[in-house]
């Protein structure tokens, strides 16, 4: 898929428009009861990404498969029973909810939204599947903390028992000691409904413990992505290695690398040519200017757009 926005530019034409190529090339699949992190820098792509999958805004190119659906192709009634099926959990979760309704109304609105949709659980049964006291059901958003708040936002999500739910930056509003158990709350979920998700995150942490695989997007492409564990302890592309590098103790088994993100942060409105990481990567060679590398299998499950490991070099600079 492809995603490319129009911006800038005056009445007068004093200044240009700019196409902003957020997502510029991703291809993905998330199996049932699979959780897939998607990660990399602010402005890569993945909020973007997270919606296109969603059917909440329409590909410049390509398109979305859901169970089978084409999402381009149905009409508004079929893609509204297709909606409920799917849900979004987003970072600030009073953002998410209505200052002026109580709990248990937001928890339901969903299942009004979609009347055909899922079980119908009671507000009661929806409240203690996210480890919440039922009499908070009267309450309002302001009278919660933050991490009672997602709880409710997550709680909603379920009310139509979603078959897809993308997460997007889930726990980053959060503090550190409460991430971990909104965490565990996501995983037992999954567990117990077996839904399919996308874990969006610049947390590398954060995606250990939640995912079972991960695709490192860099300007708008998925430049690699397998099993979390592979991809952890050896990764392939010199970005996802720059990514692990940075984050002290997240994969001990890992050769150290000396690779280190340099230069100008990626700007979607001016990729560079040939692999669009090249004036960052420490170990561009000439033909990284000019040629945009495909993404191809390396290694079981896995896959890596970078012309040195296609080529079979092995490039990590040991430490
Ligand atoms: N509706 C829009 N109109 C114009 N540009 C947009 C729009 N939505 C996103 N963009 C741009 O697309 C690029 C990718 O944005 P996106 O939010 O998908 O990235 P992200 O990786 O989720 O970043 P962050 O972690 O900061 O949210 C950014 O440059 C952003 O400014």
């Amino acid at each position: 898929m492809t995603k490319h926005f129009r911006v800038g530019g005056s009445a007068f034409a004093t200044i240009s428009r700019a196409t902003v190529k957020a997502v510029a090339g991703a291809d993905l699949a998330v199996d049932r009861g699979e959780t897939l992190a998607v990660v990399g820098e602010s402005g890569c792509g993945k909020s973007t990404l997270g919606r296109l999958l969603l059917g909440l805004m329409p590909p410049s190119s390509g398109r979305v498969m859901f169970d089978g659906h084409d999402l381009a192709g149905l009409g508004s009634p079929a893609l509204r029973r297709l909606r409920a099926r799917m849900q979004l959990v987003f970072q600030n979760p009073l953002q998410a909810l209505d200052p002026r309704m109580s709990v248990g109304e937001q928890i339901v609105e969903p299942t009004v939204i979609h009347p055909a949709a899922g079980n119908r659980l009671p507000v009661a049964d929806l409240l203690a599947q996210v480890g919440l006291d039922p009499a908070l059901a009267g309450r309002f958003p302001h009278q919660l903390s933050g991490g009672q708040r997602q709880r409710v936002v997550i709680a909603r999500a379920m009310a139509t028992q979603p078959d897809f739910i993308v997460f997007d930056e889930p726990v980053s509003a959060l503090d550190v000691s409460v991430q971990a158990q909104i965490i565990r709350l996501i995983r037992d979920l999954q567990t117990a409904r077996g839904f399919a998700s996308v874990f969006i995150s610049h947390d590398l942490r954060v995606v250990r413990h939640v995912a079972d695989r991960v695709a490192v997007m860099y300007l708008g492409r998925i430049v690699e992505e397998g099993p979390v564990r592979a991809v952890f302890a050896e990764p392939l592309h010199p970005y996802t290695q720059a990514l692990i590098a940075a984050v002290p103790r997240l994969a001990p088994g890992m050769r150290r690398v000396r690779v280190v993100l340099k230069g100008e942060p990626p700007n979607p409105a001016a990729i560079p040519s040939g692999c669009p990481f090249h004036p960052r990567c420490p170990v561009a060679e000439y033909d990284c200017r000019t040629h945009a590398p495909a993404r191809v299998a390396a290694g079981p499950a896995r896959s890596v757009a970078c012309i040195r490991v296609a080529s079979g070099s092995t490039f990590l600079p040991a430490a």
